[in-house]
């Protein structure tokens, strides 16, 4: 009898892209740990194909310390950790300042500590990685979202650090996604405009992201590397 694999931890995990990649992961029966900060249908589904979902809001220090705590009290180890939460904030007057701690707390400070306390856990398995969701915006700036941008920026640097404080036996590498797929609420000029954005000019949706961690996961000669996934976006 072998032993149990070692789960998979994936952040924000509740729908669209984590949520695929949950499924996915759990597909080819991968043990999978999820976070999520609202409870939703999709939550339970995923429990009852044997996730354990953990509620966590990654906004403060204390929300992520408790989130740590309930992490390391379900597993003894981690095959990877996948930090793909986020909050997709706009400036809006007089709360910038509220925004920019939120998305430095997620997209920063929360794979921040949670990779510094976990490390152990990751070092239990071979191989094992960790994973980056960033965004290819954080490439060239955004004059519409700043603080979002600069805290992917952020996340793309930590994605060096940690490459090389943790190699050899830890993989650290990111995907930096542009358009994956559209928000319900997002209107046929943005969708229009978003998508001449690009060379291939697609809504690929949420499989590009999961092919993408599956290659990180797999290939052993790669670390400090951020995906790009942006259908050409940049040759155009
Ligand atoms: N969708 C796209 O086209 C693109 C996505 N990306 C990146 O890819 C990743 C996945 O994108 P997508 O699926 O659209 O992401 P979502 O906007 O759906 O956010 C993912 C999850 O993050 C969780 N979250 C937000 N704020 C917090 C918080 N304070 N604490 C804990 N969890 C939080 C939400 O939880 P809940 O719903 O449970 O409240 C949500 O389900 C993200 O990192 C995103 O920045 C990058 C470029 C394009
Ligand atoms: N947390 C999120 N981040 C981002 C989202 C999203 O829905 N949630 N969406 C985008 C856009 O698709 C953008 O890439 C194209 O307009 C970026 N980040």
């Amino acid at each position: 009898m072998s032993a149990p694999l070692p789960p998979i931890l994936i952040t924000g995990a509740s729908q669209r892209v984590g949520l695929h990649c949950a499924g996915r992961l759990l597909d080819e029966g991968q043990p999978v740990i999820i976070s999520y900060r609202t409870e939703r249908d999709a939550v339970g589904q995923l429990r009852e194909r044997g996730a354990i979902a953990l509620q966590a809001d990654l906004s403060s220090e204390r929300g992520i310390l408790d989130f740590i705590v309930a992490l390391r009290s379900s597993t003894g180890s981690l095959r990877a950790i996948v930090h793909n939460a986020s909050d997709w904030l706009t400036e809006v007057p007089g709360q910038e300042a509220d925004a920019f701690q939120r998305m430095f707390s997620v997209h920063m400070l929360a794979p921040y500590l949670i990779n510094l306390h976990c490390e152990d856990l990751l070092r239990r398995s071979s191989p094992a990685d960790i994973v980056h969701i960033s965004d290819d915006v954080a490439r060239k700036g955004s004059a519409k979202r700043l603080a979002y941008c600069a805290s992917k920026a952020g996340l793309d640097n930590l994605t060096l650090s940690f490459a090389a404080r943790f190699a050899p036996h830890i993989k650290v590498n990111g995907i930096a996604p542009a358009l994956v797929m559209f928000n319900p609420d997002d209107d046929a000029e943005y969708r229009r405009k978003t998508l001449a954005k690009s060379a291939l000019g697609i809504e690929p949706g949420p499989e590009v992201v999961y092919q993408s961690l599956r290659y990180l996961l797999d290939n052993p000669y790669v670390t400090g590397t951020t995906l790009t996934l942006n259908g050409g976006r940049h040759v155009v």
